[in-house]
């Protein structure tokens, strides 16, 4: 897979990490920025993922930033992206299997080294499960986003 990567100051500890294990599990890695640890907005890097994914130039993503919270909002803002943050390993592989998840997002003021290897590995083993209940919920979802912004009289 070509897997894209990118980050903002607070995930850019990380980021070299990442990259180093992408290619260590045999794929191909983009790496996205951030280029230094210089102040930076993680929107921007959460639209950089998008468009790799979603122009076809990356399969999946990994996205970083201080804590995963605010990479992980602005990335699912993007139709196609379905990000998770996951810090623990049963969700980094269980969040592909059963949700589809294309986007890894790592807070590196959270987890340390070891352990972001261990995220990305299980992350990136992970394949979609095809099985009928979650495809179902994931066409769910697919329905959710096609509508655009859901009111609360939509739900
Ligand atoms: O969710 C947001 C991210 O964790 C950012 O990396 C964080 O807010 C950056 O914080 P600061 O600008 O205080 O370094």
């Amino acid at each position: 897979m070509r897997v894209a990567v990118a980050c903002d100051h607070g995930g850019f500890p990380l980021k070299a990490t990442v990259l180093r294990v992408v290619q260590e599990e045999g794929h191909e890695p983009l790496d996205l920025g951030a280029y230094d640890a210089q102040s930076s907005d993680y929107p921007d890097y959460a639209l950089k993922i998008g468009e790799a994914i979603l122009s076809g130039k990356a399969d999946r993503g990994i996205l970083l930033c201080g804590s995963g919270v605010g990479a992980c909002i602005a990335a699912n803002k993007i139709q196609g992206v379905y990000a998770g943050v996951c810090h623990d390993t049963y969700s980094a592989h269980q969040g592909v299997e059963h949700d589809d998840m294309n986007v890894l997002c790592l807070g590196a003021r959270i987890v340390g080294e070891e352990l972001a290897k261990e995220l990305v590995r299980a992350f990136l083993r992970a394949k979609f499960s095809q099985e009928e209940r979650h495809v179902r919920r994931v066409q769910k979802v697919r329905k959710i986003e096609q509508k655009g912004a859901v009111q609360p009289k939509d739900v």
